[in-house]
């Protein structure tokens, strides 16, 4: 049985990754309570009614009133005005995270409102599904998954004590600069979520290709790309406008590389595509090999946590 890190822990926006964040909690008996605000009612209701939430309420300010730990966990460009919103609420000696996307952005918009004697120590799971909203969630989304920790001026004490909540909940944790965190997600991450939502939005174009028949002769790749498409438009709007010059460079190289496969093909240059796609699969097989040394299940470690 896990120790308890926090007495009460605020969840603001209670979809996908609160709700895990509540249900790992509670699984593993982390937090003394979880309360939350949803700006919906019936998100609230069901909050509740799956039971990741003790409590809830209609604010943000009442949410975080008393709670240790405060999880901004709302699309990128609602951070700021939430932090704006709590900041004369937040308890002394608190700790505000959140889970967004990109770095950077919410740090210019939420480090302004935090007051003096409350840490601020910005977070990232490398989880998530297709899914959204409070039923979308589940205990075990972050267990064997990275979660990034941008610690800037935060207390040492703050960042452990919220180091100790993600392992707990079955991450792996690490720090990383904002700048370096935005460009390495706007290549793990962002820009092969723009290639999949075109992708899918190419297809659907095609006037040629009827809907039926996409859906009937889709292949496993092209139905890798309708998951990833299907992803929450909100969040990924803001993904996209608030690490813009990231994603640009990348998707910037992204196009040369396309060319040159492009030219490869209209030349029946086998030798080059050949030559590509060796290099492409010995990256794959790297990221397989790195996650049996270092990202594998800890499976000592989970099955504690389940005791
Ligand atoms: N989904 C993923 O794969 C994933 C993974 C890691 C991090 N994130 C990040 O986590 C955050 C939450 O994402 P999610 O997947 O849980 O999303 P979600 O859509 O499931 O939940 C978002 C919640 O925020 C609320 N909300 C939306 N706009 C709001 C506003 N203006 N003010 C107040 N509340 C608002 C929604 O009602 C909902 O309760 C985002 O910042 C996202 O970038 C998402
Ligand atoms: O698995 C998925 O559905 C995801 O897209 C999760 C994913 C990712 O790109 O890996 C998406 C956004 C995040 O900020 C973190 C994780």
């Amino acid at each position: 049985m896990s120790q308890q890190i926090y007495d009460r822990v605020a969840l603001i926006g209670l979809g996908l990754i609160a709700s895990s964040m509540g249900h790992a909690m509670k699984k593993w008996n982390l937090a003394g309570s979880v309360v939350g605000h949803a700006r919906s009612e019936e998100t609230r209701k069901a909050a509740l009614e799956v039971g990741f939430c003790d409590e809830v309420f209609d604010t943000a300010a009442e949410a975080v009133k008393d709670a240790d730990l405060v999880v901004l966990a709302v699309p990128v460009l609602a951070m700021g005005p939430i932090a704006a919103e709590i900041r004369d609420h937040l308890k002394p000696g608190a700790t505000v995270t959140d889970v967004g996307s990109v770095k950077q952005a919410v740090i210019e918009a939420v480090a302004p409102h935090i007051p003096e004697g409350v840490d601020f120590v910005p977070g990232h799971p490398l989880a998530g599904t297709e899914h959204s909203g409070p039923r979308a969630g589940f205990a075990t989304l972050f267990r064997n998954r990275f979660c990034l920790l941008v610690p800037g001026h935060a207390r040492p004490v703050a960042v452990e004590r919220l180091t100790r909540l993600w392992q707990g909940m079955g991450a792996n944790v690490e720090q990383m600069d904002a700048a370096h965190h935005d460009r390495v997600l706007a290549v793990t991450s962002h820009t092969p979520h723009l290639i999949a939502y075109t992708m899918v939005g190419v297809a659907d174009h095609l006037a040629q290709v009827t809907e039926s028949e996409i859906i009937k002769y889709s292949a496993a790749g092209f139905r890798d790309f309708t998951r990833i498409a299907a992803s929450d438009p909100t969040m990924w709007r803001d993904v996209f406008l608030t690490n813009k010059e990231a994603t640009l460079d990348i998707l910037g190289r992204f196009m040369e590389e396309l060319f040159v496969l492009q030219r490869a093909i209209r030349m029946e240059d086998g030798k080059t595509l050949h030559d590509y796609f060796t290099r492409t699969r010995a990256i794959r097989r790297g990221i397989i090999e790195a996650g049996q040394d270092t990202a594998a299940p800890d499976f000592g470690r989970v099955k504690a946590q389940e005791e």
